[in-house]
Formats: structure tokens, C-alpha cells, sequence
């Protein structure tokens, strides 16, 4: 599995995102009717009984929606809800002129709301919906249910400030979002970097850890086996010596394609270190394990490197170790570790544990599991 970057692991901070506008739309319906609720008793007992009724009646979906949204927790509708709502309380009040045509102040919490719940494009389409309604409601004043009267110098500074407050919350939202985008276009790359060896774009020996470790509490959970293989480039430092530090990157880059080739989708291989490359086979017996390190061991050493106008091969040495006889993360490195050793001082070039020479199967296939020698 070569790496990719994985938008999932950003996931969370998109989520958070979105669960805090769902939180600050719950908000604003409890703030919205409680006011309601407040403001328009205080106009009944003032005497202003349709203006104070119709406040009150506004507060009703306001309350459904909170209760709805405690039990289905759909955001989109509860937003739907509370900008539908606000929206008609926007033309109430400045219809009525609310008490003593003080109504359209409260106005001025529109854009920003609408901004925030909807994003910079549909803020834009439902503010100007509103401002239009508005020149409707100033420029015809004898239509049924408007009773308030504003002076033409009030309707234009009213309408430019509104105006300019939505051009300024549409720069500031659409920024904010861009910025929002930049940041986590930056984390990925962040988090990608964190997660990959540069030269090799295989994974790094600290995502491996992690890969390892949630393979083995997987293993702990359903006993689904795995295995390892820990893999050393023989003599690298020759390559080095006779050919170059660039010419040693290069074999290593090579490498590691001719690893990702031979490898599933679902194992990981990784740059364990140096000339060293750890890979791990999920749901992977010893004899399979074994069966993929010999694959790599012949293909390597049959691979042709080509550097200028040179061209040489190299040879791996390979231990190959499974979970079966191994609880703890250390334990199992351990081995893989000793099992190179013990491949590298049993003369290179070979994998260890040995594979028996395939004994003949009543169907012809392959040896069974207990055929390695360990
Ligand atoms: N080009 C290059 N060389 C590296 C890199 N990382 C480690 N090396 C070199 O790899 C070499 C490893 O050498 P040794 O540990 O002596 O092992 P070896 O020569 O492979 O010999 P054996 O492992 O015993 O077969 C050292 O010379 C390191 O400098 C790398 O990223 N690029």
C-alpha cells in the first residue's frame, strides 16, 4: 500500500466545523425564542396586540425546531427552520416598524447569521431577498399589513447600511472559508509528510508502529493472524562506496516499487530505516509470508540496476516472523530482527526462516505451514 494522503484522518476537523454551526444554530433558536417570547409580551402589555401576537407566533416554530432538533439532530432542516423564521420576522418588523419603528435595528443580525449558517453564496442570494423585500415594503407603503412609516432620509441610510454590512460579511465569510481551506490543504500535506519516508514515498517507520500497532489489537480482538518481513539490502554500502550516495538512493527508490509491486493492497510496507524496509501482511500465515519474502529475495537479485552508464544488481537478506507466538509489538520486532541476523550471517541472499524444499502435496500444491524451519 503506497500512502496516500488521507482526507479521513482530517476528518474530525471538518466535523467539528460542522457540529459547531448545528450547535450555534440550537442557539440561536433557544436566544430566538426566548426573546420572542419576551419581546413580544412586553409589546402586548404595551398595547401593540398583533405586533406582540405575531412575535409570539413566530416564537412556535423556533420552539419546534429545537425540540426536533433534540431528538433527529438534522441540521439542515433546523437551519432551514431558523432562517425561514428569521426571515419573516425580518419582513414583520419592518412592515410593523416594531415599537416605535425601532423593529428594523434588529435587522442589522441578519447578514451576519445567514452568513454563518449558509456560507458566502446562498448568504449572498437570501440577504439581497430580504433587502429587496425591504425597498418592496418602503416603496409601497399602502400594501396590507404595512403600518409603519419611515421618512425616505431613514429608508436610504437603512438600506445602504444594510447593504454595506452584507457586502462586508460576504468578504469576511468568504475569506474565513478560504483561509479554513488553506489550513487544512496545509495539515494534509503535514500530516502526509508525517506518515511518509521522502525518498521512497513508502510509509515511515512511525506509521508503521501505528499500522502494527492497530494489527495487533485487531489480532488481540478476532485472532486474524499477520506477518512480518524485515528486509536489508545486502552490502549497501558498497553501492554507495562504487557507485555514489545518488546512485544508492536510486536502488533504494527501485526498491521499494519492486516491493509495492509484489505486495497486496491491504499490506504495508515501509521504510523501516536506512537500507532497511519492514513490511506487514495482514491475515498472513508464516508459510504465505514466507512464500511473498522469496518472491522479493529472486526478483530482486534478478532485477537489473541501471545507473549512467553502469549497470549492476543487488541481493536482500529477509526475516520473516508471525504474531502467532508473539503478544507484545517488541517481542515480534525482536524476532524479525534476529531472523535477519541470522539470514545475514547464514550468508545473505536468503530469507530465514528457510522454507523445506517443497514436499509433494496429495493435490500437488503448496507445502503446508509446518514446513519452515524456525
Ligand atoms: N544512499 C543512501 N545510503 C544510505 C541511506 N541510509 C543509509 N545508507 C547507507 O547504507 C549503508 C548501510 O551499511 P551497513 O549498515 O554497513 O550495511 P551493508 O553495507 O548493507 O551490509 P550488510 O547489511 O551487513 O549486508 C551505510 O553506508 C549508510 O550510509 C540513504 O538514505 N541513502
Amino acid at each position: 500500500m503506497l500512502l496516500n494522503s488521507s482526507p479521513e484522518r482530517l476528518q474530525p476537523f471538518v466535523d467539528e466545523e460542522t457540529q459547531r454551526i448545528a450547535r450555534v444554530t440550537l442557539w440561536v433558536s433557544a436566544a430566538a425564542f426566548i426573546l420572542l417570547i419576551a419581546i413580544g409580551a412586553r409589546a402586548w402589555l404595551a398595547g401593540h396586540g398583533t405586533y406582540g401576537q405575531t412575535l409570539m407566533l413566530l416564537a412556535i416554530p423556533m420552539g419546534i425546531n429545537l425540540i426536533d432538533f433534540s431528538f433527529n439532530r438534522n441540521s439542515f432542516r433546523s437551519r432551514c427552520v431558523v432562517l425561514s423564521t428569521v426571515a419573516v420576522l425580518f419582513c414583520v418588523l419592518v412592515a410593523t416598524g416594531g415599537e416605535n419603528n425601532t423593529g428594523p435595528l434588529w435587522l442589522y443580525v441578519f447578514p451576519p447569521l445567514v452568513f454563518y449558517l449558509t456560507g458566502p453564496l446562498a448568504g449572498c442570494l437570501l440577504a439581497l431577498v430580504c433587502l429587496g423585500m425591504t425597498v418592496v415594503i418602503f416603496r409601497f407603503p399602502e400594501l396590507p399589513l404595512v403600518t409603519a412609516d419611515y421618512s425616505v432620509d431613514f429608508q436610504l441610510r437603512f438600506l445602504l447600511t444594510l447593504l454595506f454590512e452584507t457586502v462586508f460579511c460576504f468578504v469576511l465569510d468568504f475569506s474565513r472559508r478560504q483561509t479554513r481551506t488553506q489550513l487544512l490543504e496545509v495539515a494534509r500535506l503535514f500530516e502526509y509528510a508525517a506518515r511518509t519516508d521522502e525518498l521512497t514515498k513508502l510509509a515511515n517507520r512511525r506509521e508503521m508502529r501505528a499500522q502494527l500497532t492497530k494489527e495487533l489489537a485487531r489480532h488481540e480482538r478476532n485472532e486474524h493472524p499477520f506477518s512480518v518481513v524485515l528486509i536489508d539490502v545486502d552490502f549497501f554500502k558498497r553501492i554507495n562506496d562504487q557507485f555514489g550516495h545518488e546512485a544508492g538512493d536510486q536502488v533504494l527508490v527501485e526498491f521499494a516499487e519492486l516491493l509495492e509491486s509484489l505486495c497486496r493492497k491491504a499490506d504495508v510496507a515501509s521504510r523501516w530505516g536506512g537500507e532497511e524496509f519492514l513490511v506487514l501482511l495482514p491475515d498472513t500465515s508464516l508459510l504465505q509470508a514466507l512464500i511473498l519474502a522469496e518472491r522479493l529475495r529472486a526478483s530482486t537479485e534478478a532485477k537489473t540496476f541501471v545507473y549512467g552508464d553502469r549497470s549492476f544488481s543487488i541481493t536482500i537478506s529477509a526475516g520473516v516472523c508471525s504474531v502467532a507466538q508473539h503478544n507484545t509489538l517488541e517481542s515480534l520486532l525482536n524476532q524479525a530482527d534476529h531472523n535477519l541476523y541470522e539470514a545475514k550471517s547464514q550468508g545473505r541472499n536468503r530469507i530465514f526462516p528457510r522454507v523445506k524444499p517443497s514436499q509433494p502435496q496429495p493435490d500437488g500444491t503448496a507445502p503446508n505451514p509446518g514446513d519452515s524451519e524456525t
